[in-house]
């Protein structure tokens, strides 16, 4: 193989320094050992000062600069992003533009800055205000803020500590690569602030958006900085606002770049991730941009027009190969294979991750039980490190000096599609067996009377999401299972403790339909994966997924079964504690694929319909337990749909077919509920409808009930339960405050078919406000129903 790419660095301006030959688009903030989350949580709890949480950072920030550098990133060129964060990227774009909304005024600090606890209380909210709204960014398991902008939300230059963390690196000897979310794509994340006139469109801020990053990029220049890297994922998503979007970006990025570069601006990297770049390419090329970062891993080497090659002149692309959202090795020969090609085509070629590595592990040398061939398949952020230093050595030097880690990396793959597991008869042979009507229930009607008759439940039921507080206590017992100073036996004897305090509880509280509580899990994803064949499960690979919350996605690597019953025990027990009706609970097909690193060798759709049928066989286990109400959670439907409008029916048809494969064996008197939460639900309206379950409970109290409108509109007429007490935070929602959210919810949904629960798991909570906010949340269902039955309603 040849290279072609040392001629092309003179097309480069001058006075612009090259682009670093291999890069990555960022690396986790969270510390190989959790060692952020254990600095936040210390200063939240206030043990320890904001001196401590900022040394903590500090430290977390240089350490990651070594080791970036160790694993073959240079040190001096840009090739290490910043892109560090406390909490969030996206509150930190808002920090840095001092948008704070009038409502959360209060947080600034006497000079009109936002502090640390202030800048906490917009993540976290405080005894007076609400935090800011968080949803998913893009379609990950991560969760942002959402800023709210006005027309008079004050937007300047508000924050500096973006300056502050690059000179602190150059103090160090390292020369980064500042990272921030890009001016367009901070504006489709926001949302307008409740007190914003209608009509208004946070885009219509840009002009006073890009006047701050003019002045951010002027400090970052003036400090030294050589490149910047702006975000722009959200250009890619097809959306209501697209047109617009790519509108925004040539005004955006024609402003940003018209400053001389070196004295006012350091060289522009727009990084495109998470789709295919599409028409964004383009517009891209056609901006004063000095490079542009296109998702190889999910999309296609672009159009290259001869117009959209020469607005290229002087650009660099920057390929994103390797995949910075899953966890297998890159096949490196075909990788290597689409530099040269693009090398070819385009001045200028490096090479670097398709998204921040933040959504994988850190390192797979913490993972002592992870076995070794599934080792060798995979790559977590360290390892993907090395991987990009490899194809940039390629691009470099030339393939052939790299060609020994190619084969390996082919080799590997080729040992994957061999390995026993991966392939099993029996699971094929089921999912080639599925006929039609495993996909189907019976009549609606019939389901319904039978259910009722079975259930003998009063109108406007009541009853929780499935988890309660996860417990140190609990917590700690699961850690002694682990090291062994708890047996088996003494470990189910102390969740069965559990278990039993939280079904008295329940009976306590008067709640209507008991749930067992979940404390047996660690995770709702992860708990299936430890049940089930087909998957692994790490012990140190922790990713963010807001602030300081964190999980482990399994590894799902092969084909998928169950060998043994995985929830009809802890199910059964809370059962035989309990007169009322009990509901068993699951995660379904989607969210357990959502939530782990899914195996890349199948269409999705296959692996859903695998996991539905193990799930589908603990749901007819359940069912012949006695168990009358099966909850199956897809708090994830939303989150996995495609960013491409072309490809969201082909989604959303294998999505709901999982789920109705999953819950659909069942006899018409058992109840299937369903749950969805963390997510704006317009776009999956029908879909919803179209899983069939008998009871949707779904997340609403922070919209007001917003979206049982949508679901009316749509026909929707099963059992629904709109959140009326929002989990997500500490504080207790008053009797009146909830009657006024069910009386709000009987304007879209008749009683009969309206159910009275919060609107999510309570883990994360504790008891104090769990009892507190349940006991409300009775006492509101009550009083409603005493009202109706006075007026004969
Ligand atoms: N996978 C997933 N995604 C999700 C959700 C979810 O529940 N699961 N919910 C939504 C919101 N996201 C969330 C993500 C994480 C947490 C969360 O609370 N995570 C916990 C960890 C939960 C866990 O895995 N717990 C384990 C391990 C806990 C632990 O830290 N153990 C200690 C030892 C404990 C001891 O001995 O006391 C340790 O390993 O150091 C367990 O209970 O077994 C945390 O960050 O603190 C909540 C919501 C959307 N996405
Ligand atoms: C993120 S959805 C959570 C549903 C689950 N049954 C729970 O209550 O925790
Ligand atoms: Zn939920």
């Amino acid at each position: 193989m040849t290279n072609t790419t040392t001629s092309t660095t003179t097309a480069t301006d001058p006075g612009t320094k090259q682009f670093p030959s291999g890069t990555i688009l960022g690396y986790p903030r969270i510390g190989p050992r959790r060692e952020l989350k254990k600095a936040l949580e210390s200063y939240w709890s206030g043990r320890t000062d904001a001196e401590q949480l900022r040394s903590a950072a500090a430290d977390l920030r240089r350490s990651t600069a070594d080791r970036l550098t160790r694993l073959g990133l240079d040190p001096v060129s840009g090739a290490i992003p910043g892109g560090f964060s406390l909490y969030d990227q996206v509150l930190d774009a808002a920090v840095t533009l001092g948008a704070v909304p009038e409502r959360l005024s209060g947080v600034r600090g006497p000079d009109g800055g936002i502090d640390l606890d202030g800048y906490f209380s917009l993540a976290r909210g405080n005894a007076d205000t609400a935090p800011l709204e968080m949803t998913k960014w893009f379609d990950t398991n991560y969760h942002y803020l959402v800023p709210e902008l006005s027309p008079d939300t004050d937007i300047r230059l508000g924050s500096t500590a973006i300056v502050d963390q690059f000179r602190e690196a150059t103090a160090d000897g390292v020369t980064t690569r500042p990272v921030i979310v890009g001016p367009v794509t901070f504006l489709l994340l926001s949302k307008a602030a409740d007190d914003a006139p209608s009509g208004f469109r946070p885009l219509d801020r840009l002009g006073d958006v890009v006047a701050a990053y003019r002045r951010l990029l002027a400090r970052l220049a003036e400090a030294g900085a050589e490149w910047v890297q702006l975000d722009e994922p959200g250009l890619v998503v097809d959306g209501p606002n697209s047109t617009a979007a790519l509108g925004a970006a040539r005004t955006a990025y024609a402003e940003l770049g018209a400053a001389p570069i070196g004295a006012e601006r350091p060289a522009i990297f727009a990084s495109l991730q998470y789709a295919d770049a599409g028409d964004a390419f383009a517009v891209l090329a056609r901006t004063p941009v000095e490079a542009i970062g296109i998702d190889l891993v999910r999309g296609d080497v672009p159009d290259l027009t001869s117009d959209v090659v020469s607005g290229l002149a002087g650009k660099t692309v920057v390929a994103g190969l390797v995949d910075g959202h899953n966890v297998w090795r890159t096949d490196l020969a075909r990788a290597a294979g689409v530099l040269e090609r693009l090398a070819g085509l385009v001045p200028s070629v490096s090479v670097s991750t398709s998204t921040s590595l933040f959504h994988v592990p850190h390192t797979l040398d913490d993972e002592p039980s992870l076995p070794a061939a599934l080792k060798s398949w995979l790559r977590f952020a360290d390892e993907k490190v090395a991987e990009v230093a490899v194809l940039a050595r390629g691009l470099r030097d030339g393939f052939d000096t790299v060609r020994s880690e190619i084969e390996e990396a082919t080799e590997a793959g080729a040992s994957r599609e061999r390995a026993t597991g991966v392939r099993d008869g029996v699971v094929r042979g089921r999912l080639a067996g599925l006929a039609a009507g495993d996909f189907e229930r019976g009549d609606y009607a019939r389901r319904r009377l039978q259910q009722d008759r079975r259930l003998g439940l009063s109108p406007l039921p009541t009853t929780t999401i499935g988890s309660f507080p996860q417990t140190a206590e609990v917590r700690a017992a699961r850690g002694k299972l682990r090291t062994g100073e708890l047996s088996a036996d003494e470990y189910r004897d102390a969740m069965r403790a559990e278990i039993a305090r939280v079904v008295e509880l329940q009976h306590d509280l008067g709640l209507d339909v008991i749930v067992h509580g979940e404390p047996e899990r660690s995770d709702m994803v992860q708990y299936f994966a430890e049940n089930l064949d087909g998957f692994a499960t790490t012990a140190n690979g922790w990713v963010q997924s807001y602030g300081s919350r964190c999980t482990r996605p399994s590894i799902l690597w092969g084909d998928v079964s169950r060998p043994a019953p995985m929830t009809v025990p802890w199910a059964s027990y809370a059962a035989s504690l309990t007169e009322k009706p009990l509901k068993g609970m699951l995660t379904g097909p989607v969210t357990i694929l959502a939530w782990s690193f899914v195996r890349d060798d199948q269409p999705l759709g296959d692996t859903a319909r695998q996991v539905a049928l193990a799930l589908r066989d603990e749901v007819a286990d359940l069912e012949s337990a006695g168990i009358p109400i099966i909850q199956v959670d897809e708090p994830a439907l939303r989150e996995l749909l495609p960013l491409k409008a072309a490809d969201r029916p082909a989604y959303l048809d294998w999505s709901v077919g999982a789920f109705r494969l999953a819950t659909s064996g069942v006899a018409d008197a058992t109840s299937i509920h369903t749950h969805l939460c963390y997510s704006e639900f317009g776009e999956v309206i029908g879909a919803i409808d179209d899983l069939n379950a008998d009871v949707t409970s779904i997340e609403a109290a922070r919209s007001r009930m917003e979206v049982l409108s949508d679901l009316r509109a749509e026909g929707f007429s099963r059992g629904i339960g709109p959140g009326v007490y929002d989990i997500h935070s500490p504080r207790v929602p008053t009797t009146e405050e909830i009657t006024g959210l069910i009386r709000a919810a009987l304007e879209s949904a008749p009683a009969d078919r309206l159910w009275v629960n919060p609107d999510c798991g309570l883990k994360t909570r504790g008891y104090a406000e769990t009892r507190a906010a349940l006991e409300n949340l009775v006492g509101a269902a009550h009083a409603v129903r005493r009202t109706r039955a006075a007026v004969g309603a």
